[in-house]
């Protein structure tokens, strides 16, 4: 038996417009992001595919993506599941910074590190920044566990044990899953599913608000490629987002 996954990162944020490092800041989404949103869920629509569960991040952008989707899918009503698990990369002290004086100040070479290598992460933000985390009631039961901040590789391994206690059962049960989340925990998702290394994943980027769907077999592998359900749009956008830094 073959199950269904949809995979969407969030629409534009307020932050991906003023081109500014988020990860765990809990931004909403800007207006063209709604758009995005709203967008995403006429291609779910006219797709025929119909989600039968919804996971989530912790984080607005996420959330409202998925809700405005879903509304317009006409399935605002199916079960949701959210876990910080899903959330962004944590961004460590880069968080809060312009993503293009970043790249004047450091040089190309050190800002393509922190942003795309697999296991370096940024430098780890002070818990009295106001772009901490640290004291956000969402993220208590993790105690001094939360990060401050995650290389992708660190994200995978966080990320995976959900995929593995939760998301796979859905699956497994024969439901259509939607996981909406976000750039960086997405692409580890993707690196996962369709075997990529560690030096390849630099070269991803997942463009917001595009669904994106995988068919699985049993072993949760996909049988084919996966495909965007507006593939030109989506080869755009993930350009959009390679570029990003250089505005
Ligand atoms: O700022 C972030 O949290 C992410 C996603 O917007 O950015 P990047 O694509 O640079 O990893």
């Amino acid at each position: 038996m073959t199950s269904t996954l949809i995979l969407l990162r969030h629409g534009n944020s307020e932050w991906n417009q003023k081109n500014l490092f988020t990860g765990w800041v809990d931004v909403r989404l800007s207006e063209v992001g709604r758009g995005e949103a709203k967008r995403a869920g006429e291609l779910l629509r006219d797709s025929g595919l119909k989600p039968e569960i919804l996971y989530t991040s912790l984080l607005t952008r996420a959330i409202q993506t998925a809700d405005l989707a879903l509304e317009e899918a006409d399935r605002l009503w199916i079960p949701v599941k959210r876990s910080w698990r899903l959330n962004e990369r944590h961004y460590g002290a880069l968080q809060g910074k312009d993503k293009a004086q970043t790249l004047e100040e450091y040089g190309p070479e050190q800002f393509q590190t922190w942003r795309r290598s697999f296991d370096v992460p940024p430098p780890v933000l002070d818990d009295d920044s106001e772009w901490s985390q640290a004291h956000d009631e969402r993220y208590a039961d993790l105690g001094a566990d939360a990060p401050r901040t995650e290389s992708l590789k660190l994200v995978i391994e966080r990320m995976l044990p959900y995929w593995e206690s939760d998301i796979t059962k859905d699956l497994a049960a024969g439901k259509t899953v939607l996981v909406t989340a976000h750039g960086n925990s997405l692409r580890a998702l993707v690196k996962h599913l369709d075997g990529i290394s560690d030096d390849d994943i630099a070269e991803l980027n997942i463009p917001t608000g595009i669904p994106l769907v995988y068919e699985l077999d049993d072993d949760f592998r996909p049988t084919g490629p996966a495909a965007y359900l507006d593939p030109e749009a989506a080869a755009a956008g993930a350009a959009a987002v390679a570029a990003q830094g250089k505005k």
